[in-house]
């Protein structure tokens, strides 16, 4: 039985201009009043995670920065420095098209950044060279600390609330959600994920943005 879904954001719940999907918060709701706990791990700041959190109205902690912080009984916990992302990504615009986001003002934990992809194998490869390693939302880059991802997040969830990985369901669309998809828990997609993605899924909805997650919660009993 389900007891636990993490839910990524953008590309997940939100189309490609990132609204939000009205469907998946009436779904979200409905599992929440079933006693499922939902829980939102995006790359995005934790700032905007608290408003997902507050007005839908879920209970679980919430992760920014792909699992980098979180936010747990109104108290904030990070797990990674942005130090030597912010170096990192002073360093590189100066001589790529690397440019940093105005939410990293928000960010505690890494870097967000935008750039051509012409760029991207330089700017890769200098990453690692530092011990840090860039990922894409499809609307985001980030640069990250190895080590730093959203199976972290899961594994805190799942030790923070001792439950098996059979109980947690994940929902993702890219890259960056990658790594808690090769966790043995159960996942699923949205129809628009990336193929990367739906091969590790056990179920791909016909439905995207947002409109998959009345589906999935349907086919895993969760509503
Ligand atoms: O990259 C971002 O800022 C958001 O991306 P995600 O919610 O799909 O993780
Ligand atoms: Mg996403």
């Amino acid at each position: 039985m389900i007891r636990l879904v993490v839910l990524d954001v953008d590309g997940t719940l939100t189309d490609r201009e990132r609204r939000i999907s009205t469907d998946a918060i009436i779904n979200i709701r409905r599992a929440v009043n079933s006693g499922v706990l939902i829980s939102f791990v995006s790359g995005n700041a934790l700032p905007v995670m608290f408003g997902l959190k507050t007005f839908i109205g879920t209970n679980a902690p919430v992760f920014g920065e792909n699992g980098g912080i979180v936010l747990i009984n109104d108290t904030i916990k990070t797990f990674f420095s942005k130090e030597k992302c912010d170096k990192f990504l002073d360093e590189i615009s100066k001589t790529t098209s690397a440019r940093p986001m105005f939410t990293n003002i928000w960010r505690q934990t890494s870097s967000a950044f935008t750039m051509d992809e012409k760029d991207y194998e330089f700017i890769s490869k200098e990453a690692e060279k530092r011990d840090l390693y860039i990922v894409n939302s499809k609307f985001t880059w980030h640069v990250m600390n190895k080590g730093q991802d959203k199976a972290y997040a899961v594994n805190f969830l799942k030790e923070y609330y001792n439950y098996d990985y059979k109980e947690i369901l994940v929902m993702g669309d890219s890259d960056n959600d990658l790594s808690m998809f090769d966790l043995p828990v159960k996942k699923a997609a949205p129809a628009n994920a990336s193929e990367n993605i739906k091969e590790k899924s056990e179920y791909v909805s016909e439905f995207a943005y947002g409109a998959q997650v009345g589906d999935v919660f349907k086919y895993f009993g969760i509503i």
